[in-house]
């Protein structure tokens, strides 16, 4: 078919530098996008090709490269919780969503609808949003080297589009407003799992892309990278793997041996950095070079410091603002995707700038009022911003002057940036990169950074950015020195062995302090009541808690020991808690990324640490994701009668709202995940176990609208209301 040679062609040069794929969504049938959504997944052209323009160094462990191909991830699940979706529900009774539902064009970018179709297309026109997105970086320009020279048109199309889009986004500002109020609740966007999942769980299997077709056409572009290039697989020397086995995180560079800020130099000496840690050496010089950066390196080895620390000798070297300037410029923005996480780097900001008294560090992230935001970044210094970003856009739309001092934007900084170019966030991360200039740095870090997210990274990056890998391909991602472990077990023994292997890890460990890590927001809530009634120190942290709570809670954890937090995934990243003993995961994590970036709470620099993954035989699949890590099996501890009572008779005091939402979430965070929820027969008798083992013999009712949009409708063994 004459179509498929000039597909097979844009797609190969796709991993050269200074290439790009042009993707023309009218003539590029479905074939195109099922290449990339899956198999360029695995593609791994883009590892193996090693750029580096760095001399060779044998001290650090880390390697640089041009951009690479990796390409676009599945999206993840995209309704934030409960709340929201009966929110929408009732809009939907009241009609009030209706249009929403039916408009394609729609972006009110919060909007459940919105989000769960936004599933279906990134699957299906992900290489548009890139084109588009990346038109907007480069103004549309399609001369910038791209070879989008010869395809310009189709993306001018998609451009096009865009603009219609802004258009009708500004029309419907009004009703974009009462969105963002339900989106403050849910600032942590896509952290917790819970209802989020109900919509998504039955679109799964729409999404499966296995054809005979796509395997040949992934083996024929394969084989003709290896003949390309000459090689199959990246080397990993041996040199490599010892450094990696050694596991330093620390390098013996000092930071004054850069040119940086003599004050500057003060606070970090104060802070007590003595030297660079890797991906604070490896990174530095690039950045001072003016270059964009991609970096990642692994869970606590100071990547916050690495992006501060440039990001304030920018600032620094600014000219300072006429005190008349009614909007001073923002000259850093940093987005986080946390309120947590916000937090710890503005406050990490203030520690390095504790000698420019002058330069300011504002916060903003939802859960608290955007009134005295607005009022904080008027009247205090704002030079640097760090944000969430769906309070961020909504600044954007609703604080007057905010767009015009966005526009001195010369930094942005994109923490845990895989998650935030992940679908969840995609939309409002677009509109912040459309509000900064194109004439800016930006620097993009995480300790993950899969192949097939490396592709949209490229949207935010300029062509000639630098690709610093700290972490060797074939080595591991986790820290030696954290042990780690599963255990399978059937549900009905999950408590009971939560409960023993929580009071044998605090005997062992004076100075214990765990982080237990659940599924979604409402089996945090069951798993903490739990854990209270059987007289453990423990405090819980998710998105149902109002934000001044977390923020005590947060910070509690983060001094004390003998204690023991109980959280979802909004504390799953980037959160500094010093000497975590012991990281437990009940429950199928979302993905590998997820279960690394949560073990990474320990063993946080240099340090020892322990972690167990608790699945039930049916989750075991989930650990041939984590092949290349060095998770053990371990025996299960026995669990003596007594134990197993004391349990029960603790469940029998968990108010029993709190079991019944625990049961809906888990229903539909199982749903959404692809094995599980594809046999909803076998789900549903999966969900009813879980019922029995917080001691309902009787599952609870589910409202038939939330079914329904579960795919759950008329399931055996459910019950509707
Ligand atoms: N040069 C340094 N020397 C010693 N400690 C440092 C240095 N730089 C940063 N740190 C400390 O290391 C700890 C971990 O840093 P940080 O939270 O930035 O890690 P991270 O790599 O971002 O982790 P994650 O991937 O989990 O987000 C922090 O307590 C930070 O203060």
């Amino acid at each position: 078919m004459p179509l498929k040679f000039p597909l097979r062609i844009r797609f190969f040069t796709h991993s050269l530098p200074g290439t790009h794929l042009s993707y023309n969504p009218s003539s590029s049938v479905p074939l195109l996008f099922r290449i990339f959504s899956s198999r360029l997944n695995y593609f791994e052209l883009g590892s193996r090709i090693n750029f580096s323009t760095l001399p060779n160094r044998d001290q650090p462990e880390f390697e640089r490269r041009s951009r690479d191909g990796g390409e676009i991830r599945a999206s993840k699940s995209l309704i934030e919780d409960e709340e929201e979706l009966s929110n929408w529900v009732s809009g939907f009774r009241t009609g009030s969503s209706r249009g929403r539902l039916t408009s394609e064009d729609e972006d009110a970018g919060s909007n459940v609808e919105d989000r769960s179709r936004g599933r279906i297309q990134e699957k299906r026109g992900i290489r548009n949003q890139v084109d588009s997105f990346r038109d907007k970086r480069y103004g549309g320009d399609r001369e910038r080297g791209f070879n989008s020279r010869i395809q310009g048109k189709s993306s001018q199309a998609s451009f096009d589009g865009r603009k219609d889009t802004s258009f009708r986004r500004d029309r419907d500002k009004e009703d974009y407003k009462g969105l963002r109020k339900r989106e403050d609740i849910l600032e942590d966007e896509s952290s917790d799992q819970d209802v989020k999942s109900l919509v998504m769980g039955g679109i799964g299997d729409l999404l499966s892309e296995d054809d005979e077709e796509v395997d040949q056409d992934y083996e024929f572009l394969k084989k003709k990278a290896v003949s390309a290039f000459g090689f199959d697989k990246e080397k990993v020397t041996e040199a490599d793997k010892a450094r990696n086995a050694n596991d330093s995180y620390l390098t013996k560079t000092r930071f004054d041996q850069y040119p940086l800020s003599p004050l500057s130099l003060k606070a970090i000496k104060d802070a007590g950095y003595e030297t660079m840690t890797v991906v604070q050496e490896a990174t530095l010089p690039i950045i001072l070079k003016g270059k964009d950066v991609l970096a990642k390196a692994k869970t606590g080895t100071g990547k916050t410091v690495a992006f501060l620390l440039p990001s304030i000798e920018v600032v620094v070297k600014s000219p300072p603002t006429s005190p008349d300037n009614k909007r001073p410029p923002i000259l850093a923005l940093v987005i986080c995707p946390t309120r947590e996480l916000a937090n710890q780097a503005a406050t990490e900001a203030n520690t390095l700038l504790k000698y420019h008294p002058s330069i300011g560090v504002q916060v903003v992230i939802g859960g608290t009022r955007l009134g005295l935001e607005q009022k904080r970044m008027q009247t205090n210094p704002c030079q640097i911003l760090v944000a969430t970003p769906g309070r961020l856009k909504d600044h954007i739309e609703n604080t007057p002057g905010f767009a015009t001092r966005l526009k001195g934007v010369k930094v942005l900084v994109l923490d845990e940036a895989d998650h935030l170019l992940d679908m969840g966030f995609r939309k409002d991360i677009e509109r912040i990169i459309s509000a900064v200039p194109k004439e800016r740095q930006t620097f993009l870090f995480s300790a993950t950074v899969p192949e097939e997210v490396r592709q949209i990274c490229l949207v935010a990056l300029r062509r000639d950015h630098e690709f610093v890998n700290c972490v060797h391909e074939g080595t591991i991602e986790t820290h030696q020195q954290v042990r780690q472990m599963h255990m399978i077990a059937s549900l009905d023994r999950h408590f009971s062995l939560l409960y023993t292997l929580l009071r044998e890890h605090i005997m062992d460990n004076v100075d214990y302090k765990v982080i237990v890590f659940c599924t979604t927001a409402m089996v945090t809530k069951l798993v903490a009541d739990l854990l209270g009634e059987l007289n453990l120190n423990v405090r819980e942290i998710h998105s149902r808690k109002p934000q001044s709570y977390r923020t005590r809670v947060s910070n509690e954890f983060r001094k004390s020991k003998g204690l023991i937090l109980v959280t979802s995934d909004v504390s799953a990243r980037g959160v500094d808690y010093p000497d975590v003993t012991l990281v437990l995961q009940v429950g199928l994590p979302k993905d590998r990324e997820q279960y690394i970036h949560r073990l990474g709470r320990t063993g946080r620099k240099g340090k020892e640490g322990e972690g167990i993954l608790l699945l039930a035989p049916w989750e075991e699949y989930f650990l041939s994701s984590l092949k290349d890590l060095p998770i053990t099996k371990s025996p299960l501890p026995s669990i003596d009668p007594e134990t197993v009572k004391k349990v029960q008779k603790a469940l029998c005091h968990v108010e029993m709202r709190n079991k019944e939402a625990a049961y809906q979430a888990w229903l539909g965070y199982y749903n959404s995940q692809k094995m599980i929820g594809r046999d909803k027969d076998r789900l549903v008798e999966l969900a009813n176990e879980f019922s029995r083992s917080m001691g309902l013999d009787n599952p609870p009712a589910i409202p038939k609208l939330i079914l329904g949009k579960m795919g759950l409708k008329n399931v055996p063994g459910l019950r509707a209301k």
